[in-house]
């Protein structure tokens, strides 16, 4: 999927996707052209040069500030979208419910707080029945519990292939956890484009985060298929199947034969690299879905909540503690997390703040005075990476070093 925009003197911007690609994530420095971008994009800049692959399809976009139809209420801007809906375009209802604005629709617009009216700014969106939806931060006024379900709903209807949706935002970890593919903007143009958790570790490196999220994938595992004390492989056989118009508005996953998705108490199972872990229900996204019968899911794990265990043995047994969650790595770097605002780690006394190949004293991790230090993790089974920040004191304590290996446990995201 190929897109380019051209906008003189402010976007010069090529944008190559990967086909199956449906949720899409759009970030950069503020004033970098990510709005000018997307209104390029929506026809609305008259100047700029764009080619798109969605040249006979509906393209819809939603501000971040709301812009609903001042003179009427809730339900009047949603039946003004609905006169020129595409025929396959979901009810109003459908719409309601998954942007939680069911309770606002006989509100007059000046009624509703910000968050509300980009909540209904998006369910009339969706009411219009887009193929592409372009957001410009159209959900930063709602709460993230909300937030998140929205995504959720628009994740679901990616999947689903109803909807392509283009997603500009300033929070990594949104992003990190919903978009296929990521484009990093700067300067008008695109320095950073492909798969979310690689331009993510390229921006986490180049902006220096001291405490990044890592992206992990890997497949829902079902009732039958494993137990719950145990740390073992289990085989994930859910399927996706695009089902009834009924579903489809629901966004339900559809289960094959009598498997049920274990979703308990709020909570997933999830096989990575070999191992069950548990995550949250609300902190789990789709995938594009490939043929075959696993359902593809990712979730992101933020590097301080990653402890480090020595001990490589018996690992799925650990039951002194609370951490339901542990997957065997190994140590690939380590770095000190430099606190920016510290004399000491101006750039000539900060030559040697990479660790990675060296042994490391105490007296190294002084001369860059950190308290903590970022491990880069690989999971082993698997070509994915896992962050973890640790205090200085641990790392020595645990004389770490680069090629151990080690059992990263994590809380459920
Ligand atoms: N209508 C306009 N005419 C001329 N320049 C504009 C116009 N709108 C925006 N700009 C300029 O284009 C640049 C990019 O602005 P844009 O709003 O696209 O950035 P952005 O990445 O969306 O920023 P933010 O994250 O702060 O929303 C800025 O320097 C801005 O001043």
């Amino acid at each position: 999927m190929q897109i380019s925009a051209l906008l003189p003197n402010r976007i010069n911007a090529q944008i190559s996707l990967q086909p199956q690609s449906r949720f899409i994530g759009v970030t950069g420095p503020s004033g970098a052209g990510k709005s000018s971008l997307f209104r390029a994009l929506a026809g609305v800049e008259k100047s700029a040069s764009v080619q798109t692959p969605w040249t006979s399809q509906k393209v819809g976009i939603v501000f971040q500030q709301p812009m609903l139809f001042p003179h009427t209420d809730v339900r009047g801007n949603l039946a003004l979208a609905q006169r020129h809906a595409s025929p396959n375009a979901m009810s109003i209802d459908a719409c309601l419910r998954g942007c939680y604005c069911e309770h606002l629709i006989d509100k007059p617009v000046q009624a509703l707080s910000g968050g509300e009216a980009q909540r209904v700014a998006m369910a009339r969106a969706l009411v219009n029945g887009p193929d592409v939806l372009l957001l410009d931060e159209s959900l930063s006024a709602i709460d993230i519990f909300t937030r998140r379900k929205i995504y959720q709903f628009l994740n679901n209807l990616c999947v689903s292939g109803k909807l392509t949706c283009l997603v500009i935002s300033h929070d990594l970890d949104d992003l990190a956890l919903f978009s296929d593919e990521l484009v990093f903007i700067d300067q008008g143009r695109t320095e950073l484009c492909g798969k979310t958790r690689d331009v993510l570790t390229q921006v986490f490196e180049k902006e220096g985060f001291a405490t990044p999220s890592s992206v992990l994938e890997g497949f829902k595992v079902t009732a039958q298929s494993g137990a719950h004390d145990s740390n073992q492989s289990q085989s994930a056989v859910v399927s996706y199947k695009h089902g009834s118009q009924t579903q489809q508005d629901q966004n339900v996953l559809t289960l094959q034969g009598n498997e049920q998705c274990q979703s308990e108490n709020g909570i997933e199972r999830v096989e990575v690299a070999g191992q069950e872990i548990f995550v949250t229900a609300e902190s789990v996204s789709y995938l594009p879905q490939q043929s075959g019968e696993q359902v593809s899911v990712r979730f992101a794990v933020k590097a301080c909540d990653v402890s480090i265990d020595t001990n490589i043995t018996d690992f799925g047994n650990a039951s002194t503690i609370s951490i339901l969650n542990a997957l065997p790595c190994v140590i690939s770097s380590i770095e000190p997390v430099v606190n920016p605002l510290s004399p000491l780690n101006e750039p000539e006394n900060n030559a040697d703040t990479k660790l990675a190949d060296t042994k490391l004293t105490s007296k190294k991790l002084a001369t860059v005075n950190s308290a903590k230090v970022l491990l880069k993790l690989d999971v082993l089974g698997s070509n994915q990476t896992l962050y973890a920040s640790i205090s200085c004191i641990s790392l020595s304590r645990l004389k770490l070093d680069v090629g151990m290996q080690v059992i990263a446990r994590f809380k459920l995201p």
